[in-house]
């Protein structure tokens, strides 16, 4: 089947609405984590605030996974924790018929905060999914045998909504050629090699031989330490600020385009320096959307790169693609 969800932007994520045991809630769509789960009618009424709480009692359809637990936490130190059972999940007309849902008894203070989301869609293998005794299949694993093809785009926006749809590739949403890139799913996310960016036009070979993922889930583009320098060594008045917690500059300055590479090809994806801003930090200062991975040796391609173009995840051949639009 083919299937659209349409995500409601918000400043940093990109949220589409779920249906569990004909519960509807808002979902964070994340191909950098692979647990589905949700705030519950478990959590604290002070936890639960303003969000959508999935209450399992309400669904006819709702299994418990007796026994299971889950606990994840996120690249920015939150996190989650609870207990586990099966039930419909629907995304935009794709149906997972006994889909593994997390329910959330702990969320940390950021996700209470957070009103956009009631819980993350992971999207990436479930190899690193946190289930106990055993990793549950993600939602897109679970209907990939059913879909016309083994795929799910992201068609992220900056600011009016963007779409994820799973199980074709609509060819009316990219100009040119799609660039192709095996993925190693190894380590659990679609990650790919980059070995080279580019500053202004100009390429550089990447001397720390290093890899990327494609992670709709962060809002950055962390990129090597030393290739971060290298971009902010030429905006005018720029500096790695502790307290912002990364590199910012003027909001007057100039801002280069800046590139990295997707996979060995040579295909490089570009960023106008106009939409390289991420956010004013007050006092004529901007924070920048390139910022370091803090050695972390994988780049993590967020959403400052991935609204930039129209994204394929291949769950079939395992590869990652993307084009102009
Ligand atoms: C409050 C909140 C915090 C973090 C995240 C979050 N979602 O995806 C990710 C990235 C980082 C990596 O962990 C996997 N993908 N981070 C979402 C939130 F709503």
């Amino acid at each position: 089947g083919e299937v659209s969800a349409t995500p409601e932007p918000n400043e940093s994520e990109y949220l589409s609405p779920v249906s569990i045991g004909g519960q509807t809630l808002n979902l964070d769509f994340d191909t950098g984590s692979a647990d589905l789960w949700v705030f519950s009618t478990s959590l604290s009424s002070s936890s639960i605030g303003q969000h959508a709480a999935f209450d399992p009692s309400k669904s006819s359809t709702w299994e418990d996974y007796p026994g299971a637990s889950w606990q994840i936490m996120y690249g920015d130190g939150s996190g989650a924790s609870g207990t586990v059972g099966f039930d419909v999940v629907e995304v935009g007309g794709a149906t997972a018929s006994r889909q593994a849902v997390e329910i959330a008894t702990k969320v940390s203070s950021s996700f209470v905060s957070d009103v956009n989301n009631d819980g993350l869609l992971g999207l990436g293998f479930s190899k690193i999914n946190t289930i106990e005794p055993q990793p549950q299949k993600t939602f897109f694993e679970s209907v990939l045998p059913k879909l016309d093809q083994p795929v799910f785009t992201a068609d992220l926006e900056d600011d009016a909504a963007g779409t994820y749809e799973f199980g074709r590739v609509d060819t009316t949403k990219y100009t040119g050629m799609l660039h192709v890139t095996p993925v190693d799913s190894s380590n659990g996310f679609w990650e790919f090699a980059s070995t080279a960016y580019s500053i202004g036009g100009t390429t550089y070979q990447n001397s720390g031989a290093s890899t990327a993922i494609a992670d709709t889930g962060t809002s950055l583009l962390l990129v090597d330490d030393n290739v971060a320098q290298a971009f902010y060594a030429q905006v005018q008045g720029s500096q790695l600020s502790r307290t912002a917690g990364g590199y910012v500059y003027p909001c007057s300055a100039q801002v280069p385009d800046f590139g990295v590479q997707i996979g060995s090809s040579g295909f490089i994806a570009t960023i106008p320096g106009s939409d390289i801003t991420f956010a004013e930090v007050g006092q004529g200062t901007c924070f920048g959307g390139v910022q370091g991975n803090g050695g972390g040796g994988i780049q993590i391609f967020g959403d400052v790169l991935l609204k930039q173009y129209f994204a394929v995840f291949n769950g079939g051949n395992e590869s990652f693609g993307i084009a102009a639009k």
